[in-house]
């Protein structure tokens, strides 16, 4: 799998309500091939496995230990629903924690404006971790004023129980308050769960990207299509027939 690093994108992206941002939105569906493109954000505090994260999602190998992060971007093709998606996913630097509140520098700002969809990154280990999220959650969606931003919450580190801080279900339970979807899992241990919160939030993403297709295709789906009055008379008259045919080469 190639990996591709391209800070610009972010470094680059325009200030929402500028003509830049509205021509960058019009195009922002479509990545490289005239791919759509689903742009994630990752984020979270610091040391929560942000970085082993992604990596994990991206070559499905786990590395131990990586340089503290200073924001690096990532591409990969995924198939959802048999389409192929280009998506692009932002590891960001650790957020700081002040007796305050959140600080969030213009640098991650611009990633979470950046963003179709984010994965908010806690570790079961680190309670202050826990205790971010809803201010993350509610500084990501005013970042996106008037739109409901696909997020996940993911609990990480779920192989290190007997050190844990914060019991997983509270984390279910948070996401469930926040709207989310939650994922607990083991970056260094499993990583078909890793994959499935990437994946869903992909899925998200991309009904959201066909507003007025893909509600129909599902509804369409679900609901079971009633039977054609002509295939059932159809239907009825071969029976019919074939009762006569059968009638009739019994009688010779
Ligand atoms: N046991 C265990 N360790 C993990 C797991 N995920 C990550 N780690 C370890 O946690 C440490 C921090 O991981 P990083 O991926 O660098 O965390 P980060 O959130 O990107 O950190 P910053 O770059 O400082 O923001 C590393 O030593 C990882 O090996 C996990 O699932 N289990």
């Amino acid at each position: 799998m190639r990996l591709i690093q391209n800070m610009c994108t972010i470094a680059e992206y325009p200030a929402p309500g500028s003509a830049a941002a509205a021509a960058a939105a019009a195009e922002g569906c479509l990545g490289a091939a005239g791919r759509r493109l689903v742009k994630i954000a990752v984020v979270g505090a610091s040391g929560v496995g942000k970085t082993a994260l992604v990596v994990r999602f991206l070559t499905k190998r786990f590395i131990g230990d990586y340089e503290r992060n200073a924001g690096n971007l990532y591409t990969r093709q995924v198939q959802i629903e048999g389409e192929t998606l280009a998506i692009q996913v932002q590891d960001t630097p650790g957020i700081q924690i002040h007796e305050n509140g959140l600080s969030c520098n213009e640098q991650l700002n611009r990633c979470i404006r950046w963003a179709d969809a984010v994965v908010i990154v806690f570790s079961i280990t680190d309670h202050k971790s826990y205790e971010l999220i809803g201010q993350l959650h509610q500084h990501v969606q005013q970042l996106h004023l008037g739109t409901r931003l696909p997020v996940v919450v993911v609990a990480n580190k779920a192989d290190l129980l007997h050190i844990k801080q914060v019991d997983p279900q509270l984390g279910l339970q948070l996401a469930g308050v926040l709207g989310c979807s939650f994922y607990e899992v083991s970056v260094s241990e499993n990583y078909n769960d890793v994959y499935n919160a990437f994946h869903i939030l992909c899925k998200e993403v991309s009904h959201k990207q066909q507003p007025s297709g893909t509600p129909e295709r599902r509804r369409t789906s679900l609901i079971p299509r009633p039977k054609s009055p002509n295939m059932q008379d159809l239907k009825r008259r071969f029976k019919q027939a074939l009762s006569a045919k059968v009638r009739t080469v019994t009688s010779v």
